[in-house]
């Protein structure tokens, strides 16, 4: 592993929304990092921020002063339209999770990273990315056992994204709520059910365009692959006022449970469990130490795609392999 990095890793950002915001703020925390600007689809003086902001087309003029671009965008539809396209001229970091497209996602990338000689991280974050490298871990040290992933109850932004793709939707938020009966039943060493259905219930709020067709909407939540098919799902409309007042904000967290054994009969119960104030800024939190990582695999010419499960843990300390061994005592 290379060690400390003699300048400042140049950081761009795609896309400003709550995981745009959260690099943000979570790069001024970081000495080793400095943010160059926000790019954005829209009208640079629409964006709220306080940071240099620049069109996507400004990128082209400045590849050179960029180390790596961290992804903002909506897993739904903009990761899958703007990563392959920006992997060409710049290493990349993203959030995707859309669990069901990672290895199709993970093939594209790979393909376009290796063409340009540089690296694309994907799907870092919580879930996919600190929960799915819980659940790796868990699974090699306990291969007698099974995995149970709760989340909630919380704000999933992923889901938020989507249902905020839909035709009519103006606003939209939503919740997904674990079943703590069968988490408890898990822990006592029970045989349980675990399914979509059983584990956990999703609930929406929309606020609706004025002539939107709110069946439609329902309709289209309802049966979006990947997202809400499965699960038990509420969807409520309300006005704008309730939404701004009742549901713009972000917590979240869940679980990781691998109940496993050692022998035959001698239980062993593996948890790993995050409680966040913020969905998005904890998000950005992970998708700026594995941009630290992905510059460093870039400096060492380890090109290609990589996820979690491929970059070594001290890649993404600031801290030298000889500072981190000391902790090891
Ligand atoms: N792996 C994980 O654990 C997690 C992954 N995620 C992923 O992160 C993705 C992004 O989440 P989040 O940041 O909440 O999504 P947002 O909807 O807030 O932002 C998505 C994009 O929409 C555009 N946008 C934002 N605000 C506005 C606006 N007011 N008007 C017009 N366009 C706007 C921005 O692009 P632009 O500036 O170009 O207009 C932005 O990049 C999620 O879809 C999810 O897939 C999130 C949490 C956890
Ligand atoms: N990717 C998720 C992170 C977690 C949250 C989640 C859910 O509530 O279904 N699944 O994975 C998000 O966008 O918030």
């Amino acid at each position: 592993m290379t060690n400390r990095i003699e300048h400042p890793i140049r950081i761009g950002i795609v896309g400003y929304g709550n995981l745009g915001k959260g690099v943000e703020t979570g790069l001024t925390l970081h000495p080793d990092m400095e943010l160059i600007g926000v790019f954005t689809r829209r009208n640079p003086e629409d964006v709220p921020s306080k940071s240099p902001v620049y069109r996507m087309t400004d990128l082209e003029q400045m590849k050179d002063r960029i180390d790596v671009l961290v992804l903002c965008g909506g897993s739904a539809t903009d990761i899958p339209e703007q990563a392959p396209e920006l992997q060409k001229d710049f290493t990349t970091v993203n959030a995707y999770d859309n669990h069901a497209e990672i290895p199709a996602h993970f093939d594209i990338i790979n393909e376009v990273a290796l063409q340009n000689n540089n690296v694309g991280v994907i799907a870092t974050g919580w879930d996919p990315g600190l929960f799915s490298l819980n659940r790796l871990v868990a699974e090699a040290v306990l291969p007698k056992g099974d995995t149970y992933t709760f989340w909630g109850s919380g704000v999933s932004q992923g889901h938020s994204d989507a249902i905020r793709r839909i035709e009519g939707v103006k606003l939209g938020t939503q919740y997904t709520i674990p079943n703590e009966t069968l988490i408890e039943d898990i822990k006592e060493g029970k045989e349980v059910a675990y399914t979509k259905t059983s584990s956990h219930k999703r609930v929406c709020y929309v606020v609706a365009e004025t002539d939107a067709d709110q069946a439609a909407i329902v309709e289209s939540i309802k049966t979006m692959k990947d997202y809400f098919v499965g699960y038990e799902t509420e969807v409520h409309f309300i006005d704008e006022d309730e939404y701004e007042k009742n549901h713009t904000g972000m917590p979240h967290g869940g679980r990781v449970i691998r109940r496993g054994y050692t022998d035959e009969e001698t239980m062993a119960v593996y948890e790993f469990g995050l409680e966040l104030g913020s969905n998005p800024q904890f998000t950005a939190a992970v998708s700026i130490a594995y941009a630290r990582a992905a510059h460093r695999l870039y400096q060492e010419g380890n090109y290609g795609a990589k996820t979690v499960f491929d970059i070594a843990p001290a890649y993404l300390s600031p801290k030298t392999g000889a500072e981190l061994r000391k902790e090891l005592l």
